[in-house]
Formats: structure tokens, sequence, C-alpha cells
């Protein structure tokens, strides 16, 4: 339902993806682990359209991104928590969700919004800044999901999160793919978070994907080694 195919990415004179390949799956939630620098980051933000020396094709249920602005791309039903989360720090918890309901024209926050992330309604009225790393990561969550995307982009969600809420979130992202039928693109280098939640594993290297597994089959000495420096 998703491919990306030939992706070429530069900053400049240098060419970080070469010409890289991936499909994901209806429903799947696919792992793209690497150590930092490796092209996770560009990977995701040439997806959503964030770099504008990218080529290649990136196709969303048979419709083609390449060359439309990020605003169509998630239209069209992607959505991107980047990196660090960049909620609003000073906006409440309620209207950073809201802020994401321009695009699927939502009126209300669905309740399944709350049954995922009960901690969002209870502090509704605080701002988003004073909220900790983890609740910022599940109110960047929810703001991507009241998109109503059919993928969803994670850019290192477990980020300076505690290994409790690390846990939860794998099985947050499970609900989410079952429950609403949203398939997943995460980027991490945690490898027992990936565990926990993905059903297939690539690598990146020097911005080209070097190993692929599903997770029955996975080698996790081998991806270690990977991951280490
Ligand atoms: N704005 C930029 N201009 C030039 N080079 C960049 C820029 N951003 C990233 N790079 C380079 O592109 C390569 C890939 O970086 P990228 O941030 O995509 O890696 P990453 O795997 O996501 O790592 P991290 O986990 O640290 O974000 C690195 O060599 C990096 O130095």
């Amino acid at each position: 339902m998703f491919y990306v195919k030939d992706l070429k990415v530069s900053y400049g004179e240098s060419q970080v993806i070469g010409g890289l390949d991936l499909e994901l799956g209806e429903g799947e939630i696919l792992a793209v682990m690497g150590r930092n620098g490796m092209g996770k980051t560009t990977l995701f933000k040439s997806i959503i359209g964030l770099l504008s020396q990218t080529s290649g094709s990136i196709e969303l249920e048979g419709t083609e991104l390449i060359g439309m602005p990020s605003y169509k791309r998630v239209r069209n039903g992607l959505a991107y928590v980047p990196q660090g989360r960049m909620i609003y720090p000073k906006m409440t918890v309620t209207d950073n969700i809201r802020a994401g309901m321009d695009v699927s024209k939502l009126k209300k926050i669905p309740p399944y919004i709350y049954e995922l992330f009960p901690v969002l309604k209870d502090m509704g009225k605080r701002m988003g800044g004073n909220l900790s790393g983890g609740q910022q990561q599940q109110l960047a969550i929810a703001r991507a999901l009241v998109t109503q995307p059919k993928v969803l982009l994670l850019d290192e969600p477990t980020e300076g999160i505690q290994p409790s809420i690390i846990k939860e979130m794998a099985r947050t992202l499970k609900r989410v793919r079952d429950e609403q039928g949203i398939s997943i693109l995460v980027a991490e280098q945690v490898l027992s978070f990936t565990l926990d939640a993905c059903d297939r594993f690539l690598v990146m290297e020097g911005g080209a994907i070097v190993h692929s597994t599903p997770r029955e089959s996975v080698d996790e000495e081998g991806i270690k080694k990977f991951l280490s420096v």
C-alpha cells in the first residue's frame, strides 16, 4: 500500500540517500533501525516532504507523493511525528490535539484518542510544554492520529523516555494498528522496543538499507552489531 522507490536525497552537493527502496504493507509495523547519522531522519523528512532535493517515487495507495508539499501529503494520508516531538509548548494539550484536526475535518476529538492516552484527557488544560517527555510523545502521536492517516511515521519515539513508558508505547502502537488499521514506519535505535512493537526490521547504514528481516527470524546479535559504534 505504501512504496518508496529509488529515493535519492541530497543536502547541497552531498547525496545522503542514493536510491533507496522500501515497502510498507497494509497494517504492518516496520522498524527502520540504524546508528546516529545513518540517514533515518533524512528518509522520514523526505517522505513527508520537508526536503527539497528529493527524487524517485513515494506512492501511497496508488497516489504519487513526490513533488507534493507536506500538507498535501498529510491530506493524502501520511502523518509524521518528528524526532523531539515538536508539540506546541505554549498551547494547551487539547489545542495541541485540535491542531491536527484541520486536515481530517473532525469536529470533536474522537473518544479512541482518550482511550489510547487517558492522561491527555486528565491534562487537557495544561500547557504542552509542562508535560513529561513520555506524555509529550503521547500528545504528538495523538495530534498525528486525529489527521486520520493511513501511514504513521514516527522518528525515534523512545528518545528520552523511561523504560516503563517505552513498554507501554510498544503496546500502544500495536493497538493503533489493530484498532485503527494504520500502518506504521518507525525509526529507532532501541532494539527492545522494536522487538516488542514491530513485524519487520530494516537496518540503514550510510543512507542505504543493508539488512531486512521479519520479526520471526530476527538475529538480535546481528542487529546489535549494526547499532553499536
Ligand atoms: N541539514 C543537513 N545538511 C547537511 N547534511 C545533513 C543535514 N542533516 C543531516 N545531514 C547528514 O546526513 C546524514 C544522515 O543524517 P540523519 O540525521 O538523516 O541520520 P539519522 O540516522 O536520522 O541520525 P539521528 O538518529 O542522529 O537523527 C548524516 O551524515 C548527516 O550529517
